[in-house]
């Protein structure tokens, strides 16, 4: 678990992280999402004791990180896969750091084989691919089978299997019971992963939501509908009396947005008009995000008045 408490960082007269308040729990996979400088690693430096806040508090497991007395049996960390010593080989770069904090040399070769890095253990860091870095740096993070993973920008520069590897990865530590925060602009990676999100802007809480809720709740998708040609135009007129927007399609299913399914099939029934499709659709995270961020429509997933962070946001 992590808990940030009010927490803020002022750099000179600019203010990166402020009173940002938020529980990362254990079991899901959180998503951290902003747009560039909203305080994103700022706020994570801060989690891992990399930074000290102005004021507020941030604990992990508990804990503030200065406090842990094993701190990569608790949190692991992936901030930047090439602050590695790349002279070293990925094996030596691992037992030093399992040296360091007590850890077994048995732990080093069990997370080789969980990133399947074993082949390459005997390699330099240096000569590692992209993908082959960020998988010794996301070993370096396992070392400790810490209950706390939190990686920034995990997946920047892989390619698919790459990305799929982490993705998998990160759910599967997420199930066996562990706390995951990561950040990423890829938002159709992000949606795939993660269970939960947390949104900044301007360093502001600006939505703390579960993934599906974000998006049902903010999405502009609609209902698709379809209704027999003899009753299409009693149902347009009855649904646009009730305040809704239909987009016609001669061929496929209408568009229908300002009403819900649910309020659609109950209109229908107290009229006597048949259905023969109503199906939600709903937007991607990234078109909820992207909207979200760019215009002043309120947003509610769990943070009420976001009005002004979005308008600032755009500004
Ligand atoms: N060491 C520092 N000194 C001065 N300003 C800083 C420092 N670190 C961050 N900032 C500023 O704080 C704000 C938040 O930066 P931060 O890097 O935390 O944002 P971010 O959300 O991680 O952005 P990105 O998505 O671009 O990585 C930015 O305006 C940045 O310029």
């Amino acid at each position: 678990m992590i808990e940030a408490r009010e927490l803020t960082k002022r750099y000179g007269g600019k203010t990166a992280v402020d009173h940002l308040s938020f529980t990362v729990r254990p079991g899901l996979v959180t998503g951290f999402l902003g747009p560039n400088g909203a305080g994103k690693s700022t706020t994570m430096r801060m989690v891992l004791g990399l930074d000290t806040p102005c004021s507020g508090s941030v604990t992990v497991g508990g804990r503030s990180y200065g406090r842990l007395p094993a701190p990569l049996r608790t949190v692991g960390s992936l901030l930047d896969a090439k602050s590695v010593h790349g002279g070293r080989t990925v094996r030596k770069h691992l037992l030093g750091l399992a040296r360091s904090n007590a850890i077994g040399r048995r732990r080093v070769d069990e997370v080789l084989e969980l990133v399947g890095l074993t082949e390459v253990a005997d390699q330099r860091a240096k000569g590692l691919s992209l993908g082959m870095g960020q998988r010794l740096g996301i070993a370096a993070a396992l070392l400790g089978d810490p209950e706390v993973l939190i990686l920034d920008e995990p997946v920047n520069g892989l390619d698919t299997e790459g990305i799929r590897w982490i993705r998998d990865l990160l759910k599967s530590q997420a199930a066996q019971g562990r706390t995951v925060f990561l950040s990423s602009h890829l938002m159709s990676e992000m949606e795939l992963t993660a269970d939960h999100l947390i949104v900044i802007g301007r360093g502001k809480l600006l939505a703390d939501t579960r993934m599906r809720e974000f998006i049902e709740t903010n999405s502009q998708g609609g209902t698709l509908l379809r209704t027999p040609d003899e009753e299409a135009g009693r149902m347009r007129t009855l649904l646009e009396a009730h305040g809704a927007t239909v987009q016609m399609d001669a061929r496929g299913p209408w568009r229908v947005t300002g009403l819900t399914p649910v309020e659609i099939g109950e209109l229908a029934r107290g009229h006597q008009l048949a259905i023969h499709e109503l199906t939600p659709v709903f937007s991607s995270l990234e078109e909820v995000y992207t909207n979200m961020t760019q215009s002043s429509v309120e947003f509610r997933g769990g943070v009420q008045d976001a009005e002004h962070e979005t308008k600032e946001l755009v500004r």
